[in-house]
């Protein structure tokens, strides 16, 4: 039996009118991994992500999930990955039980099982306080981790995580990772995206560094970082000096 990558993605690109987002990348995400996407503000990583999940057609290139064309036969594809978009945009007329039941419903999932799983992941989430209220008024930690939690109900094989630990507090934070350590540890496989090194280096066996569209690096994170913090890698790979922000001499 041929054992397929979690994600493969083959000569992505995207546009948006003149602006190149995403520049003909190629990148194998390899099942069992903890994969961090990096890359500076508008790096392309979004994009990248957005197009993987079926939530932004490419205009050019290949993703497939366990071997399955996301854009050719999405509907294999998406019950095998769970997704946290960048600035979830959700029914939040829901309260949080309401659209964890809403999103197994729809995915035909049996209800029993859907309000058992809710229960759980409300309750490791801390969000079992606030499962009755409205989604809309929500803070944006809270959002974030009800998204979250959307994304696992279905139990896939694959997390595309958008940023999962911004505005998260260090309590939940650390919830998250644990619950993500557990997944990898059980054989799921996670691609995250974030700006925090701190958080890549502790958590991911793999690493991409983007860049202008393009990856700069990728592989066994050990591998990326050699002797170095992958901050330095990083910033080394993306451009040089820090910028001290100029004399902003108007700004006492
Ligand atoms: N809907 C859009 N319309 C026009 N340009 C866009 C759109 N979405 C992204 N871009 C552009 O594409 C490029 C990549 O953006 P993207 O959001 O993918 O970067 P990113 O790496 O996720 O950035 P950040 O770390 O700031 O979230 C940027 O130049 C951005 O301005």
């Amino acid at each position: 039996m041929i054992e397929h990558a979690a994600l493969t993605i083959d000569g992505l690109t995207k546009s948006f009118a003149t602006t190149p987002a995403v520049q003909t990348i190629s990148l194998a995400v390899p099942a069992g991994s903890f994969f961090g996407l990096v890359g500076p503000n508008g790096a392309g990583k979004t994009t990248t992500l957005a197009m993987c999940t079926g939530l932004l057609r490419p205009d050019m290139g290949r993703i497939k999930v366990f071997g399955h064309d996301v854009w050719q036969d999405p509907v294999t594809a998406k019950t095998i990955f769970g997704v946290l978009p960048d600035g979830l945009t959700t029914i939040d007329r829901l309260s949080g039980r309401e659209l964890l039941t809403f999103q197994g419903l729809l995915r035909g999932m049996d209800r029993e099982v859907v309000n058992q799983r809710s229960t759980e992941l409300l309750e490791a989430l801390g969000l079992s306080d606030a499962e009755n209220k409205l989604v809309a008024d929500y803070s944006a930690g809270m959002t974030k981790k009800i998204g979250l939690a959307c994304a696992m109900l279905h139990a896939p094989r694959l997390l595309l995580l958008d940023e999962p630990f911004e505005a998260v507090d260090p309590v939940s934070s650390a919830t998250i990772r644990k619950i993500l350590q557990r997944f990898v540890a059980r054989g799921g496989s996670v691609v995250l995206s974030s700006h925090v090194m701190a958080t890549v280096e502790q958590l991911c066996s793999h690493v991409a560094i983007m860049h202008r569209g393009s990856i700069a690096a990728a592989g066994p994170i050990a591998d990326v970082r050699g002797d170095e913090p992958l901050e330095d890698v990083f910033v080394r790979l993306v451009g040089g000096q820090t910028n001290d922000g100029g004399e902003l001499s108007w700004l006492r």
